[in-house]
């Protein structure tokens, strides 16, 4: 099949959070399965460039209608870790493309329905016609309702659309005048793509409207979403169209993250031989300036943001060394008092040998602490699927995480989960409290000193796991082929 990924983020190249990981991993996957796939991703000025190979232009001057105006963009071809991707690059006075950031501008709403609309015109003036347009999140949104209301019009007719939704936090919500920018008639949008103002557009709800199939990114999650307010307002309408949506849970790049030939690690290991694991842990105490004694290290690899647990990582940091153990966090926020106070936390705890905070984003570092850390904590408040235990179970790394969304999916709890011992695969908590942190915090901390052969045989049942694409990608092609069939 001919699958167009639309996405904001592709890793390595344009990477804030778990998106990027899955548009490439999904896509590697399903062109191992012998399907041809290619990303369309905005050529962004803060781009990896040093990741992408025979990057060339491959369209002079495409022109595309926007706010009743033919705006000039070019279109770049590269490849990136083997997967075919086209950059749209807007060359026009607005610049949206060139913010030294993927994210967080004013104008979000407007740069990325004009992507969606460029891309959207891109194919169909190269005559793309794929199989599938697979879009994400609530920036490639509207592309479902261009495809349906202007290019379906213009002919091109064979694409079905699925919509991937990663976070039901963010919808993408906008003035209607947004719709006249992008040449569709406002009025033809029905009134549940939009908010109670009915003049507000909400893009998220509009491709839950629009597209043929709708999936998130984990069973569990997609249950919380339809059955309690994590739905965020979208309830009633996931609801209402339960039969063309489901949870299909992430895999990770099994390839990129490999313990056994990591390109950011000195140290290779795997589950046959895992002493070099604890080498890992030598590098990142030396690195982080911690002092070398017996203790477990807990690390949080995290956006800090609200939906993290933010307070509950807070708290963790100063439980965690009243145990005994070490901890380190590698963390960004895009909201200053967040990270104001993060940084007064760190201040104050400056000269502790046994803790260190890193702010930033930091590829090539969080290898380092998903390779060297003996625990990650995910104390998320609501998590679609969740990436960084799936990342730290291949580590060798024992999750401890709060049970819910995906998290409950994939963190099978060493003492009261209900699957087989084998398994069994880390510590989980259900209150999003204090009580609750250390509840799972404390039975893992107190495991890897008091129950060695235990905690270990975590790290064992983790380790021999499958997180890979390969049965996630067989159910998406499972979809594609389905909506194929139906037409
Ligand atoms: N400071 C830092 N430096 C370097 N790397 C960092 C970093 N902070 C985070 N990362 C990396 O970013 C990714 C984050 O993955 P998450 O699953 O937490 O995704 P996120 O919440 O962003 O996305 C949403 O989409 C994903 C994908 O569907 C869902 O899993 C998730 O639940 C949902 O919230 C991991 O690869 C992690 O290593």
């Amino acid at each position: 099949m001919k699958i167009a990924m639309l996405s904001p983020e592709c890793s390595p190249i344009a990477k804030v959070g778990g998106l990027a990981d899955v548009v490439i991993g999904l896509s590697k996957s399903l062109q191992l399965q012998g399907h041809d796939v290619s990303i369309i991703l905005p050529k962004y000025d803060c781009m990896r460039y040093d990741q992408i190979s025979n990057l060339e232009t491959v369209y002079y001057d495409l022109p595309v209608m926007y706010r009743g105006e033919w705006q000039a963009n070019d279109v770049m071809s590269g490849v990136v870790e083997g997967v075919k991707c086209f950059f749209i690059d807007g060359k026009w006075h607005k610049n949206f493309f060139n913010r030294g950031k993927i994210y967080g501008e004013s104008d979000d709403n407007d740069r990325f329905a004009f992507f969606s609309k460029a891309a959207m015109e891109f194919m169909f003036k190269v005559g793309m016609d794929p199989d599938i347009i697979h879009s994400h999140d609530w920036p490639t949104a509207l592309a479902n309702v261009l495809q349906r209301e202007i290019y379906y019009k213009e002919g091109m007719r064979k694409p079905r659309l699925v919509y991937t939704v990663h976070n039901f936090a963010h919808q993408g919500i906008a003035h209607e005048s947004v719709l006249g920018d992008l040449g569709l008639n406002s009025a033809m949008l029905p009134l549940e793509c939009r908010e109670n103002d009915y003049s507000i557009v909400n893009f998220m709800k509009s491709a839950v409207v629009y597209s043929d199939y709708i999936t998130t990114v984990s069973p569990n999650y997609a249950n919380e979403v339809q059955l309690t307010e994590k739905g965020m307002g979208l309830q009633y309408l996931l609801n209402k169209y339960h039969h063309k949506f489901s949870g299909i849970l992430n895999g990770i790049d099994e390839e990129y993250w490999n313990p056994k030939d990591d390109q950011y690690l000195s140290h290779h290991y795997d589950v046959e031989a895992i002493e070099n694991k604890y080498k890992n842990k030598e590098v990142l105490r030396e690195r982080f300036l911690l002092r070398d004694e017996y203790k477990p290290i807990v690390a949080v690899v995290s956006r800090l943001v609200q939906q993290k647990g933010v307070d509950l990582i807070k708290h963790s940091i100063f439980y965690a060394l009243e145990q005994g153990a070490q901890f380190v966090l590698l963390g960004s926020s895009p909201d200053p008092n967040i990270s104001y106070e993060f940084a007064e936390i760190k201040d104050m705890l400056n000269e502790n040998p046994d803790c260190h905070l890193e702010f930033g984003f930091n590829e090539a570092l969080s290898h380092l602490v998903y390779a060297g850390a003996d625990m990650i904590l995910i104390p998320s408040l609501f998590e679609p699927c969740g990436l960084t235990q799936l990342i730290g179970m291949r580590y060798g790394t024992v999750p401890v995480a709060r049970f819910t969304g995906g998290l409950a999916d994939t963190v099978h709890d060493v003492e009261y989960s209900r699957v087989s011992q084998k398994r069994r695969n880390g510590y989980t908590f259900i209150d999003a409290n204090k009580e609750g942190l250390e509840f799972g915090l404390g039975r893992a901390i107190d495991d890897w000193f008091n129950e060695p052969q235990q905690f270990r045989n975590l790290v064992n049942n983790g380790m021999k796991s499958d997180f890979s694409w390969k049965m996630s990608a067989k159910k998406y092609v499972k979809i594609y082929k389905y909506l194929h069939s139906q037409v």
